[in-house]
This record gives C-alpha cells, sequence and structure tokens, in this order.
C-alpha cells in the first residue's frame, strides 16, 4: 500500500483591499466592529484558528495596514506572516498577491474579508478537495429562481429563466494550487480586452484563460455571507452573536432549495 502524498503548504489570503463603498461608512466596512470585534478579525481568526492552514496573507486597503497590523498584534494571531496593500479593484489585489507568492510551491485559499462567518468545516473540505483537484470553489446551490435580462424600450425586461438545478451561488474562498491561478492571472492581465467585462471571482478569472482546467464544487452554507448593504452589518452581527452562544450550532442547518 502506498503512503498518501503529504499535504501542500496552504496559504489562505484574505482579500480587504476594499473601501466598502454600498455600506456607505467613513472606513473600509472590514473594520467595523459586530459581536465585539471587527469583521476582519473574525475573519483572520477562522483562518488562524484552522489546523489545515499554515500562513495567513493580508492584503488591506491603503492605508490601513498598519491597523490591521495592531489587530493582529493584539489578537496574536500567529499565522499572519504580513499585511500588504491590496489594489484598486477585488482583481488587483488577488494579483498583488499571487505576486507576493511567486515561487512558492503551495495551495492558496482566496477569501474576501466580508465573509466573517466562513465555518472551519469548509476550509477542512477546500484543503483536502486540492489534494486532487487544482482548483476548488465554494458554493451553494441558489434557492431564488435568476432571470436574465436584456434591455427593453422601458427598462431591462426578462431574457431568459435558466434551469434552478444547475445555478449555484458562489462563496469563497476559492482555492487553486499556487501555479495554476498565477498563469491564469498572467494571461489575464496580459490580455488587453479583460477589463471590458469586469471579474468578479477568481473562479471566473481561471474559467477564461484556463479552460482546461476543472474547477471542483465544495458545499458551501447559508452561514459564510457576504457582508455588502447595510443590513448585512446587522445580520452578520445576529448571526456570529448565535452562533457563540450556541455552542457552534449553525443557524444555516436545514437550508433548502
Ligand atoms: N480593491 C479591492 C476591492 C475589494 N476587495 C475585497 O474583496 C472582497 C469582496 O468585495 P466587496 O464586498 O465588493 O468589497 P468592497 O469593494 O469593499 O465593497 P464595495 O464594492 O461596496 O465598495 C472584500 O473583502 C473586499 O475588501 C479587495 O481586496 N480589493
Ligand atoms: C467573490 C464573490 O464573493 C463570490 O460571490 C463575489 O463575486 C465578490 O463580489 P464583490 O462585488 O466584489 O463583493
Amino acid at each position: 500500500m502506498t503512503a498518501p502524498e503529504p499535504r501542500r503548504r496552504a496559504v489562505a489570503v484574505v482579500l480587504a483591499g476594499g473601501i466598502g463603498q454600498r455600506v456607505g461608512r467613513d472606513t473600509p466596512k472590514q473594520l467595523i466592529e459586530i459581536a465585539g470585534r471587527t469583521i476582519i478579525e473574525h475573519t483572520i481568526s477562522v483562518f488562524d484558528g484552522a489546523p489545515e492552514i499554515d500562513e495567513v496573507l493580508v492584503l488591506m486597503t491603503p492605508g490601513f495596514t498598519g491597523e490591521v497590523e495592531r489587530l493582529v498584534a493584539r489578537n496574536g494571531f500567529t499565522k499572519v506572516t504580513a499585511v500588504l496593500e491590496g489594489g484598486a479593484t477585488r482583481t488587483e489585489t488577488t494579483r498583488r498577491a499571487l505576486d507576493a507568492l511567486a515561487g512558492r510551491d503551495c495551495d492558496v485559499l482566496l477569501h474576501d474579508a466580508a465573509r466573517p462567518l466562513l465555518e472551519p468545516h469548509v476550509i477542512t473540505a477546500c484543503v483536502a478537495a486540492l489534494r486532487d483537484h487544482p482548483a476548488v470553489e465554494v458554493a451553494i446551490p441558489s434557492s431564488d429562481t435568476i432571470v436574465v435580462t436584456a434591455p427593453g424600450p422601458d427598462g431591462e425586461t426578462v431574457h431568459d429563466v435558466p434551469d434552478r438545478r444547475r445555478l449555484w451561488r458562489a462563496q469563497t474562498p476559492q482555492c487553486f494550487r499556487l501555479e495554476v491561478i498565477r498563469d491564469a492571472y498572467e494571461r489575464a492581465f496580459a490580455d488587453p480586452g479583460f477589463g471590458d467585462r469586469p471579474a468578479t471571482d477568481d473562479c471566473g478569472v481561471l474559467l477564461r484563460y484556463r479552460p482546461d482546467v476543472p474547477i471542483r464544487i465544495v458545499p458551501g452554507s447559508e452561514l459564510n455571507m457576504k457582508v455588502t448593504h447595510p443590513v448585512d452589518v446587522v445580520v452578520a452581527e445576529t448571526l456570529l452573536r448565535f452562533a457563540a452562544g450556541s455552542g457552534g450550532r449553525s443557524p444555516a442547518a436545514g437550508r433548502d432549495r
């Protein structure tokens, strides 16, 4: 019997380079305090405490890296090796992270700082899936019907209603063998047409520039919401307090389509 291959080093990248325009506060939304800690502290804490994660890299909004370094020191997050400045878009922030890891032999888990409710079992499933798959996307089946629109004479009109059984909502982390996602990003940034259609996630960049690489789905969770709009701050706070008071029992249990 052959021994299983040792797993590669796993680096979590916390993407926190945004300003949180839609939440509309004076400071980046990842610095909003909910349930006793800032959003970014909740997020880093999940990775810092995950046995499968060897290292955490944080990309923060320019002007706020010192603030995050203070939070890292205050919490004693031992796996954080660097807090770097993010770029002007999420994609540029990802690229900076990938450049910082150039030449390393590792897997990378790219995660939105704005998803502070990530559950440890999802990280476990992602790292396990990376043993056999070069790319992994965390997603949940869509419980809403999704419609495709087209511009009509009086505004947007419904053009198509795709089969919901094949529709999923992408979350993060999105996880890759480093060399695979670095290659996709190099191709993307060399393509003058890359900016024509904004890339909203990293698996989308891989699909577009390395369509030969299959992307494996790992089930996410309704709990792993993204704090995007003002109401999400209230929802995330409620869920975090519930999770803290329920001994880890997930309020997302019982999800269905
Ligand atoms: N230049 C950017 C923009 C976004 N992000 C990060 O990507 C994640 C998802 O992005 P989003 O929710 O859109 O955050 P913001 O860009 O901050 O929000 P908004 O679009 O409302 O300004 C967030 O953790 C955000 O900090 C990033 O690292 N660098
Ligand atoms: C990556 C992502 O969270 C997957 O759902 C999402 O696309 C990020 O979008 P945003 O507009 O940058 O928040």
